[in-house]
């Protein structure tokens, strides 16, 4: 495992999975969106270019009505999977709290998939961090500040990488410019998978 990086406050854990955790966690992951299929989720400002799909107690939704955490699949109307052990796991490695996160938002990347400077603000209590897993290519992460605009500083996050952003890093702005295409083998047909665990209370 490579040295710990801080980014403006938000900890990179580079090659925090191997390999072989890579693999297993994708094989998790892709029994979730068996159970809980990938939508092409729409927000007030339009479609966005990522596909999303969640474990766990409560997921992460987007509508023309908004943001929001629903306890079942926005289509099927089924409750979440569980947030499988694989992922568990790594929360409860890094994260530095007790309690279990209740929210596993699942981001896949393909074709010039990307994500705008956003704050994660959903949740009810900001007192836990949120902990985001890449699997799969390459993605230009990008961090500012908690206030709008300003500085931003940019890192790759590569397959197996694991990012923590607590503390006073909670409400950082952060997002995804783009994705490197062909930059690894472990997905199917390419892109990148990104985990977000949560504690949404
Ligand atoms: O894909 C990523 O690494 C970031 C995802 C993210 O910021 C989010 O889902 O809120
Ligand atoms: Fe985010």
């Amino acid at each position: 495992m490579a040295p710990e990086i801080d980014l403006r406050g938000v900890r990179v854990l580079p090659g925090h999975l191997d390999a072989d955790a890579q693999v297993r966690m994708l094989a998790d992951l892709r029994a979730v969106a068996r159970a809980a299929p990938f939508v092409r989720p729409v927000t007030r400002r339009g479609p966005m270019s990522v596909r999303t799909t969640s474990a766990g107690r409560l997921g992460w939704v987007t509508d023309r009505r908004g943001y929001r955490y629903e306890a079942r699949h926005p289509e099927t109307g089924a409750p979440w999977p569980p947030i499988p052990e694989s992922v568990l796991a790594v929360w409860r490695a890094v994260s530095g709290v007790e309690v279990d996160p209740d929210s596993c938002l699942v981001n896949l990347y393909r074709e010039g998939a990307k994500m705008g400077m956003h704050q994660d603000r959903d949740e009810g209590d900001f007192g836990y961090p949120v902990v985001s897993i890449s699997l799969g290519d390459e993605a230009l992460f990008r961090v500012g500040s908690v206030e709008r605009g300003g500085r931003t500083a940019s890192i790759w996050l590569r397959s197996g990488d694991v990012a923590v952003m607590g503390g006073a890093a909670r409400l950082v702005h952060h997002g995804i410019d783009r994705v490197r295409e062909g930059s690894s083998t472990l997905l199917e047909g390419g892109g990148r998978i990104n985990v977000t665990l949560r504690v949404v209370r």
